[in-house]
């Protein structure tokens, strides 16, 4: 499946067991030249809750096998198959799924701004950090941070299409400034309320469009008065829709597709022997 080509393998496991998932098989399926190929491996299981009314959990795995917190374009995804509203559980809290026509709507929940909730490796104003990285035009300073499950750090530049995202993508990633690494973000404006993003994922590199990459990047440009509640967030694979108020929940609609369906036998899978 994907959204707006942010591809993923999803396994549903919510009837059929599967062994315990591991980085190592999480980084064999998601290989594009050995394994099936995905930016992110999605695992659906039962809910440990299920008297709590959340119908199962989302488990997301990124290509370099970390798993993590949330995949805004994974949810619309899973929202998709699953086929009908439903609240399920993410290592990063509780989202609300609503299938539409070709895609969904998510409620991602609330952002986080506080420099713990990023994580940041210290006390900082997350609205306007004082850190910067050389780029080959000066610098690329005064970010702003913001858990949406996963940590985000986003920086508004005048043309985003200019940054050289791939070289700085991984510095920032694995800068120690962020103990739980990053996903990057370089945004600028392409009209009234509405944003052009690039995004350098946290285990996986650049991809074709990120869904918590464009709730932060939507929340971060709202708050600073950049553009107003509901963004359009133009990424490489197409357009989200975000809404947002402050001290409200973030929702997210956008496209979804799935691209293959099948059924395989967990033992035939040929994972190697690192898995
Ligand atoms: N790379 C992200 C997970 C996938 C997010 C992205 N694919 C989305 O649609 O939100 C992280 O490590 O936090």
């Amino acid at each position: 499946m994907h959204g707006l080509g942010n591809d993923f393998v999803v396994l549903d496991a919510r009837e059929h067991p599967l062994p315990p998932m591991t980085a190592a098989a999480a980084r064999a399926l998601a290989d594009r030249r050995t394994g099936i190929g995905c930016d992110q491996l999605v695992l659906l299981e039962p809910s440990d809750a299920p008297q709590a009314g959340h119908a199962f959990r989302m488990r997301i795995f990124n290509a370099d096998g970390s798993e993590v917190e949330a995949c805004g374009n994974a949810a619309r995804a899973v929202a998709l198959l699953h086929g009908e509203a439903v609240t399920i559980e993410t290592r990063g809290g509780l989202i609300a799924l609503e299938p539409l026509d070709g895609g969904a709507r998510v409620d991602m929940g609330a952002p986080r701004f506080d420099w713990e909730a990023i994580p940041l490796a210290y006390a900082m104003d997350t609205a306007a950090m004082p850190v910067g990285w050389p780029m080959d035009q000066g610098e690329l300073a005064q970010p702003m941070a913001v858990n949406v499950g996963n940590p985000h750090v986003i920086f508004f530049v005048d043309d985003a299409d200019a940054a050289a995202l791939e070289t700085l993508g991984p510095v920032i990633e694995h800068d120690p400034l962020f103990p739980e690494r990053v996903n990057v973000n370089i945004a600028s404006l392409a009209g009234p309320d509405h944003l052009k993003l690039r995004v350098w994922e946290r285990g996986a590199g650049l991809t074709r469009a990120c869904g918590t990459g464009a709730c932060a990047t939507a929340v971060a440009g709202i708050r600073q008065g950049l553009v107003h509640s509901p963004v359009r967030v133009s990424l490489p694979g197409g357009d989200l829709v975000i809404a947002w108020t402050e001290g409200g929940s973030i929702l997210m609609n956008g496209p979804a597709a799935e691209s293959f369906r099948g059924s395989f036998d967990w033992d035939d899978f040929a994972l190697g022997a690192e898995a």
